[in-house]
C-alpha cells in the first residue's frame, strides 16, 4: 500500500519533571488522498505526535517514513528541506507576518525552498489565493484582514510548495462555526480535486466524523483507527 506518511513503533519519553512514556508504539499510515483526523483527550499526546510526524521533533525511537523514504535519522538540514517540500502545516493560530502583504506571506516558503523564480512563485501564490477565493486580498497587509481570511491565507501558504501531505493542529480551533465549515470544505476539496492527503488534530467531533478515518489516541496509545 502506498503511504505518503507512515510510522512504525514510535515511542517517546519525556524525562522531566519525571520519566513519562508519552507515546507508545505508534504505528499507522496515511494513504494518498486520505483525510485522517487524530482525536483524543487533552494530554493524550496529539501535539507531541504531530510534532514528530512533521519532522520537527527527532527525539523518539521507531521509524517515520515520508513518501516511502525513511526520514528518521536524517540531519536537521535534510529534514528542513524535506519538511519544506513535502509537508504543509496549518496551526490553530495563523502565524502570518502582519507587516507583510498576504501575497508575500504565501510566497515565503517557496522563496525559502529556492527552486523557482520569483515571478513563478508570485504566479503560484496568486493562484493559490484565487483557488481559496481570497485572490482580491493579495496586496492587503496581513494585519488588515479578518480571522477567517487569515486562516485561508495560512492554508494558501501551506500549499505553496505543493506538499504531498497537509498537517493541521486544531486548524479550526480559533474559528467560528461558519469559518470552520469553510476550512473543512477547503480541505475536502483539496483531497477530492487534487488528491492531497490530510492529517488533522482536532477536538471538533463534527469535523472528525466527516473525515475518512479517525485515529483515536488515549494515554499515548492508538486505541482505535
Ligand atoms: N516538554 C514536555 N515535557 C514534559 N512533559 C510534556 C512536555 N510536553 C508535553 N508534555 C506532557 O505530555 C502529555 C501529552 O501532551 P500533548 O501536548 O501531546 O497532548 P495533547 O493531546 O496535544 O493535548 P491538548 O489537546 O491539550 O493539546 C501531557 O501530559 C503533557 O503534560
Amino acid at each position: 500500500m502506498e503511504f505518503v506518511m507512515e510510522t512504525k513503533n514510535i515511542n517517546k519519553y519525556f524525562h522531566k519533571p519525571k520519566e513519562f512514556h508519552v507515546l507508545k508504539n505508534i504505528s499507522f499510515g496515511v494513504k494518498k488522498g486520505e483525510f485522517t483526523s487524530i482525536m483524543g483527550k487533552s494530554g493524550s499526546g496529539k501535539s507531541t505526535l504531530l510534532y514528530i510526524l512533521s519532522t520537527m521533533d527527532t527525539d523518539y525511537t521507531g521509524q517515520l517514513y515520508l513518501n516511502n523514504d525513511l526520514v528518521t535519522g536524517k540531519s536537521q538540514r535534510e529534514l528542513s528541506r524535506i519538511r519544506n517540500k513535502n509537508i504543509g502545516f496549518v496551526f490553530q493560530f495563523h502565524y502570518l507576518l502582519s507587516e507583510f502583504s498576504v501575497l508575500e506571506n504565501v510566497m515565503l516558503p517557496a522563496k525559502k525552498l529556492g527552486e523557482k523564480s520569483p515571478a513563478e512563485i508570485e504566479r503560484n501564490a496568486q493562484q493559490k489565493l484565487d483557488m481559496l477565493h481570497i485572490g482580491h486580498l493579495a496586496h492587503q497587509r496581513a494585519s488588515r484582514i479578518s480571522g477567517g481570511e487569515k486562516q485561508r491565507v495560512a492554508i494558501a501558504r501551506a500549499l505553496i510548495n505543493d506538499p504531498t501531505i497537509l498537517m493541521g493542529d486544531e486548524p479550526t480551533g480559533n474559528l467560528d462555526s461558519q469559518n470552520s465549515e469553510n476550512v473543512f470544505n477547503i480541505f475536502k476539496k483539496l483531497k477530492e480535486e487534487q488528491g492531497l492527503s490530510l492529517l488533522v488534530v482536532t477536538h471538533d467531533e463534527d469535523f472528525a466524523k466527516r473525515t475518512d478515518r479517525i485515529v483515536q489516541l488515549e494515554d499515548g496509545e492508538i486505541i482505535a483507527q
